[in-house]
């Protein structure tokens, strides 16, 4: 059987170096380009790649896309920045060229995807919930891209249960003191030397809390999702956001 033509764009960064190697050490795979900033976008083309991973910036990433999508190149996305905006563009480029499928996943990591999925299940028995996200020094963006789904999730499992928005009766002496608010939900980024990517979703009642967390110990952790997404994306039309839509968590 032929192997899946896979490219990396962003191949010079910290998660797209080790997409590079993982790629390279499957066996039903093949990297047939590694693209870095300045590297010629026709060059997906001309190895005739078959998925583009796209590990960029948010700054890059669209423009990234819109070439991949317009010429049927299937995309696995874990660049940040996604916006309404940024989706809806993106999904009239995909429904210009049937067939091509776009995965993007705020996070690759099973047990980032799996703090998402706890933190929904938990969210309607908790009076009040924050959500802290740590990462690296050099990280593009804050709040993270999985603190602000996994707020948007616990946001939209609070509204579903029937639960009031969270009242905050704190005098704020400084701004950002309280965090981000994220569909009510307070997120809050540290940034920090020796970090990589964590995140705690604190949830409380009377007499009670919860802590969910999930660390990122190595980019490692990121490459099983990315692989499956890999192999799975060419079978999915359309624009899909979440990893948890192609894994079976149930
Ligand atoms: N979804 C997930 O699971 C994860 C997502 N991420 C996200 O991935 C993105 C990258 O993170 P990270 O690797 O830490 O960042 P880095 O800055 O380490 O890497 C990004 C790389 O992309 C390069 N680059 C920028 N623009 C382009 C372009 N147009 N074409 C090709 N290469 C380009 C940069 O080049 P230069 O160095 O010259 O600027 C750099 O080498 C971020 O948005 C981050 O949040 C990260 C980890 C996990
Ligand atoms: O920049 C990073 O490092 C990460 N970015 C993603 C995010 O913003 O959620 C995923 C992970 O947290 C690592």
């Amino acid at each position: 059987m032929s192997k899946l033509r896979v490219a990396v764009i962003g191949a010079g960064g910290r998660i797209g170096s080790e997409a590079v190697r993982a790629v390279e050490a499957a066996d039903d795979l093949e990297l047939v380009a590694a693209l870095r900033r300045g590297d010629s976008l026709e060059t997906l083309t001309a190895a005739h790649a078959d998925v583009a991973v796209e590990l960029t910036h948010p700054d890059a990433v669209m423009e990234n896309l819109r070439f991949c999508v317009a010429n049927g190149i299937h995309g696995v996305v874990g660049t940040t920045g996604w916006t309404d905006e940024r989706l809806a563009l993106l999904d009239g480029w995909v429904a210009a060229s049937p067939g091509t499928g776009v995965l993007i996943a705020p996070n690759f990591s099973i047990g980032a995807v799996l703090t998402m999925r706890f933190a929904q299940q938990a969210a309607r028995f908790f009076e009040s919930v924050e959500v802290v996200e740590l990462h690296h020094r050099g990280k593009a963006d804050a709040p993270s891209g999985t603190a602000t789904r996994t707020a948007q999730l616990i946001a939209a499992a609070r509204e579903r249960a029937g639960l009031a928005p969270q009242q905050d009766p704190t005098t704020v002496g400084l701004e950002g003191a309280r965090g981000a608010d994220v569909d009510g939900v307070p997120v809050h980024a540290v940034r920090l030397h020796g970090l990589l990517a964590h995140q705690e979703v604190l949830f409380g009642d009377s007499g009670e809390t919860l802590t969910i967390r999930h660390d990122s110990l190595h980019h490692r952790s990121f490459m099983p999702g990315i692989l499956l997404a890999a192999r799975k994306v060419t079978e999915r039309p359309g624009v899909t956001f979440g990893l948890e839509h192609f894994l079976d968590l149930d």
